[in-house]
């Protein structure tokens, strides 16, 4: 691992966020799926069916050895004796005392509050399984990336010992805070994801070539608003992985 590296990783993972906005803002924001007072099954639940979705979901794929690998965290835990898939020896360059720090409850509430009522247009057309299940890889994929905090912290903790070591020592979190940011290294990775969406949330026609723009830039044209994806990095991706990298090396000499 490296700076380079782990900075490559959270790139491509930039990709599959833009894409999977894309594909939620595809359906209305069906508020039923999200009320915990629904009734589905008959009867009530404690769980809004979103909820409920994702912990059958997850449960589902941790038997297919989803989380074998630390580099996927489920937003509900739970044992798991053994793993349909093929085994593999995983090994990781997580300091193991920090592995499991995550912060997938702050970005379930993000999500749900403060992204959804913005990405999805009002309505309801009742394809509750098909929108839920698209939230449900927008979830994976931004806890994915945010969580990824552990690995960057990792690799700068590894590039700086002794100035992290002395910090950590002090539980100083707005030192450590201080020393893991690159204002310029946040500008370009929101400005990328902003020119992103642009990019990959265009209506594609045959006129003209490739690369011509169809949809005269105008922001209406785009299928997920542009600078919500900018603002979604501003105020919640980046300063939740920062949140996850200070966690981490918090626990760094457990
Ligand atoms: O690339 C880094 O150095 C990171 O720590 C990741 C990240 C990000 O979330 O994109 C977070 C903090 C830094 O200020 C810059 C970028």
């Amino acid at each position: 691992l490296s700076l380079d590296t782990v900075r490559d990783f959270l790139t491509r993972e930039e990709d599959t966020i833009v894409f999977s906005l894309i594909e939620r803002a595809k359906y209305p924001l069906n508020p039923p799926a999200y009320d915990p007072a629904t009734t589905y099954l008959g009867r009530r639940h404690n769980a809004s069916f979103a909820e409920m979705f994702v912990r059958k979901s997850e449960a589902v794929q941790a038997k297919a050895g989803r989380y074998q690998s630390l580099q996927e965290i489920p937003f509900f835990p739970f044992r798991v004796p053994f793993t349909l898939a093929p085994p593999y020896n995983f090994t990781t360059e997580l300091y193991p005392s920090a592995a499991f720090v995550n912060v997938n409850d702050a970005i379930w509430s993000m999500y749900f509050n403060q992204l959804l009522p913005f990405l999805a247009n009002n309505g309801d057309d009742g394809n509750y399984a098909v929108t839920v299940s698209s939230d449900l890889v927008c979830l994976q994929t931004l806890s994915r990336r945010i969580n990824y905090g552990r690995y960057v912290a990792e690799v700068k903790f590894i590039g700086d010992q002794q100035n992290y070591t002395t910090l950590i020592r002090n539980k100083d979190k707005d030192a450590l805070m201080k020393l893991l940011t690159s204002e310029a290294q946040e500008d370009v990775v929101k400005r990328r994801v902003q020119k992103k969406a642009m990019m990959f949330g265009r209506n594609v026609t045959l006129d003209g070539p490739v690369g011509t723009d169809d949809s005269n830039s105008s922001q209406a044209s785009f299928k997920v608003d542009p600078s919500l994806v900018y603002k979604l990095y501003d105020k919640w991706v980046i300063p939740l992985t920062k949140q996850v990298e200070v966690e981490y090396l918090l626990h760094r000499l457990d």
